[in-house]
């Protein structure tokens, strides 16, 4: 078994209403997102994929498609927001994803896990396995969302 780790990047503006300092204003970060995959090595001679668990590029195509094309350049607000989620919704055509829980790293991180597991297992089925989604807010400050053992999955 292997893990391969896969890095995107991403500008995304958003708030954390009740920080008791800066961050509860409008900002924003170049966030980083890691993607850890599990698997088994391909041991398949004259195949693309032969001596890889999943090529990096399989990784960034359903990675882009699920979170960094939507995240990208928008702004992310959490629905009870309201102040913030009023004023973007005053400008047409703004680039908004609503979050059902404050955008701290911690939840970010959990939604793109969330997000990310079921898209794999859809398009690689058991073969592969979403280990963790790192989160970078800022280069020193990160989160992890990692998948559950099998005893805390039932
Ligand atoms: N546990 C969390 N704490 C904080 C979060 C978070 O998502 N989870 N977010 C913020 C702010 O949004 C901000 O992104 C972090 O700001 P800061 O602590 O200032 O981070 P820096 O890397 O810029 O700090 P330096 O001191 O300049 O290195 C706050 N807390
Ligand atoms: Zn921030």
């Amino acid at each position: 078994m292997i893990r391969i780790t896969r890095k995107m990047e991403f500008d995304a503006g958003h708030r954390i209403p009740d920080h008791r300092s800066q961050c509860r204003n409008l900002h924003g970060h170049r966030y980083v997102l890691e993607i850890t995959l599990e698997g088994e090595v391909h041991d398949t001679p004259g195949q693309s994929d032969n001596g890889m668990v999943l090529d990096f590029s399989d990784i960034k195509a359903i990675a882009h498609e699920q979170i960094v094309g939507p995240w990208d350049h928008a702004f992310l607000v959490c629905q009870s927001d309201t102040a913030v989620l009023e004023f973007l919704k005053s400008m047409p055509g703004h680039k908004t994803v609503v979050t059902r829980k404050v955008p701290t790293a911690e939840n970010l991180a959990q939604l793109a896990f969330d997000v990310l597991a079921p898209a794999f297992e859809q398009r690689y089925g058991k073969e592969l396995v979403l280990h963790r989604v790192r989160l970078y807010e800022t280069p020193n400050c990160w989160a992890d969302a990692i998948r559950m053992s099998r005893s805390d999955q039932s």
